[in-house]
């Protein structure tokens, strides 16, 4: 399964020379990176750098136009069954039932892997414990987000892809799916974090990618991309590196 040279620790996610195209515009250009066991990896740009496109290309969701990528040692096509049982993956558009409750989704989901996370312990983990009974579609925004972050950790993956995980929660919550964060990563399960926030990433990442147009401009750790920058925090550093404001639009 792994198929890193041996003697090498095996990395959560290698993605190499991705590139995806629609139509006439390239979103994703040239793009590698590795994530270790253990390790959270931001994603951070502007809207339209090709930050989801990356992501669902990693997933497995996508099908990149060219490059590869191994999720601990998996091929996200080849291998789709056995990945499904080390990957979690909460993206910007969840599509789930919404006539089903909160307890119908859960207790559905807890059915697709052998060890789930019991119930209890997953609407707790994202403050949903007194949302059981509500069903999907009456949920808030922010409800709904914290379900699909909830099903997303059900099978106890070791590999996870979170996109947007706090945009539109209060902050309440968003201390919450903080610390949730921070508890996988004292479990060695690797997190790639799509983020707009740089408080978010300077928290929660070990590293930082940052792109641009469809390339990652920079990669390294939140005081390492401040320092090559000479810039005074990580927002300053992101229009320094990147030439653009965080918010700005293609
Ligand atoms: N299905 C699609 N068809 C055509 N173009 C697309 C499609 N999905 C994305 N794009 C384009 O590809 C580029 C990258 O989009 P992508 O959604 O990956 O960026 P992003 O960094 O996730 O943006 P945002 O922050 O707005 O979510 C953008 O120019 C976008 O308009």
């Amino acid at each position: 399964m792994d198929t890193s040279a041996p003697g090498t620790t095996p990395q959560a996610i290698v993605a190499e020379h991705l590139h995806k195209r629609y139509r006439d515009k390239v979103a994703v250009d040239d793009m590698s990176f590795t994530l270790g066991i253990g390790e959270t990896l931001g994603i951070v740009g502007a809207n339209g750098a090709g930050k989801t496109t990356t992501v669902e290309m990693v997933a497995g969701l996508r099908n990149p136009d060219g490059g590869r990528v191994r999720i601990l040692g998996l091929d996200p096509h080849r291998d789709r069954s056995r990945l499904r049982q080390v990957l979690g993956v909460q993206l910007q558009q969840a599509t789930l039932h919404g006539s089903l409750t909160v307890s119908e989704l859960v207790g559905l989901y807890r059915t697709f892997y052998p060890k789930p996370v019991p119930a209890g312990e997953l609407l707790e983990m994202v403050g949903l414990t007194g949302q059981r009974g509500i069903r999907f579609e009456k949920l808030s925004g922010g409800q709904q987000q914290r379900l699909s972050i909830a099903l997303a950790l059900v099978g106890r993956p070791r590999v996870v892809i979170l996109d947007e995980l706090t945009t539109g929660l209060d902050p309440r919550a968003r201390r919450q799916m903080w610390k949730t964060i921070e508890r996988l990563r004292g479990d060695d399960v690797a997190v790639l974090l799509v983020s707009h926030a740089m408080e978010e990433v300077e928290h929660l990442c070990d590293r930082v990618a940052l792109l641009d147009a469809g390339n990652i401009v920079a990669l390294d750790t939140p005081s390492g991309l401040v320092a090559r920058a000479a810039a005074e925090n990580l927002d300053d550093a992101f229009v320094a590196l990147t030439g653009r404001e965080l918010e700005e639009t293609e």
